[in-house]
């Protein structure tokens, strides 16, 4: 699977231009972060190349094919994508909400297949929260929700799963809950993975690439560790960051400290 944009140009019919020839490419086993101060244009980024936002110019393409000549089918069994996790009025259990994400497989009119359970299952399984299979989602905590999401993205067996600031509003311990099912799904099942994210942090634990927007609608694409430096991270959120590296045990963690306000 190879999922690349070239040359994306949006703007709202209101005003401005939100992104400038935006351009990037990734591929199976890739986790990619999307950084950019309030404002700079990383959900419309997410909405423009899935094709739910019209490109004015460029294109989103998957496997070489512009999206805009695949059927809905087509794209949806491929590529899915989870929602920020706030609140949901939905009575549904966890497993009848990651059920939903078989639709794509489920004609209108049929019920779910005993194979649609057992990848519905199967997703819970991953994402470890089988023991909540009949909680109703209104009843459930910002992680737990947000987990249950990210399980009803993977009951589809997609090979793109595009998620919107998935750790936003999670405690320390279901941040890396989060990060690691991301990682782990990129390493050992070869499914990519784009976030949007208000962590660089974050980005340089698990991003193998990242997209990093200034505000202005451009943005630089590439490898995380060269793409997130003090001087971009000061010329796009105009704040002063040190990035260091601690070792702890055997491992290796980055740090991005912001200083002060530019
Ligand atoms: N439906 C809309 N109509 C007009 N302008 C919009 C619409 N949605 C967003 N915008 C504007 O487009 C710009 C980019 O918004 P977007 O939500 O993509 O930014 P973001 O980087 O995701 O922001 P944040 O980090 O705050 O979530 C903003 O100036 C916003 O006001």
């Amino acid at each position: 699977m190879i999922f690349d944009v070239e040359g994306g140009c949006f703007s709202y019919p209101s005003g401005d231009g939100v992104l400038n020839d935006v351009s990037f490419s990734v591929e199976e086993g890739d986790v990619m972060a999307i950084l950019g101060p309030n404002g700079a244009g990383k959900t419309t980024l997410l909405r423009c190349m899935m094709g739910l936002l019209p490109w004015r110019t460029g294109c989103s393409r998957l496997d070489g094919r512009d999206i805009r000549e695949l059927s809905a089918g087509e794209l949806w069994r491929k590529v899915a994508y989870v929602p920020q996790a706030k609140g949901m009025a939905f009575s549904y259990s966890a497993e009848e909400m990651v059920l939903l994400g078989r639709s794509a497989y489920v004609s209108t009119i049929g019920q779910p297949s005993k194979a649609d359970l057992a990848s519905a299952r199967m997703a819970m399984e991953i994402v470890g929260i089988s023991y909540l299979r009949d909680k109703p989602c209104c009843r459930m905590s910002g992680g737990e929700l947000q987990m249950v999401l990210i399980a009803r993205a993977l009951a589809a067996e997609p090979e793109l799963l595009v998620l919107d600031e998935p750790e936003s509003n999670l405690d320390y311990r279901n941040q890396l809950i989060v990060l690691d099912v991301i990682e782990k799904l990129a390493r050992e099942r070869g499914i990519c993975s784009i976030f949007n994210t208000h962590y660089p942090a974050h980005a340089l634990r698990i991003a193998t690439k990242s997209l990093l927007m200034d505000g202005c609608g451009h943005a630089s694409f590439g490898d995380s560790k060269s793409i997130i430096n003090e001087e971009a991270m000061r010329s796009s959120f105009s704040v002063n960051v040190r990035i260091d590296r601690i070792n702890v045990d055997s491992d290796v963690f980055d740090l991005v400290v912001p200083l002060h306000v530019v």
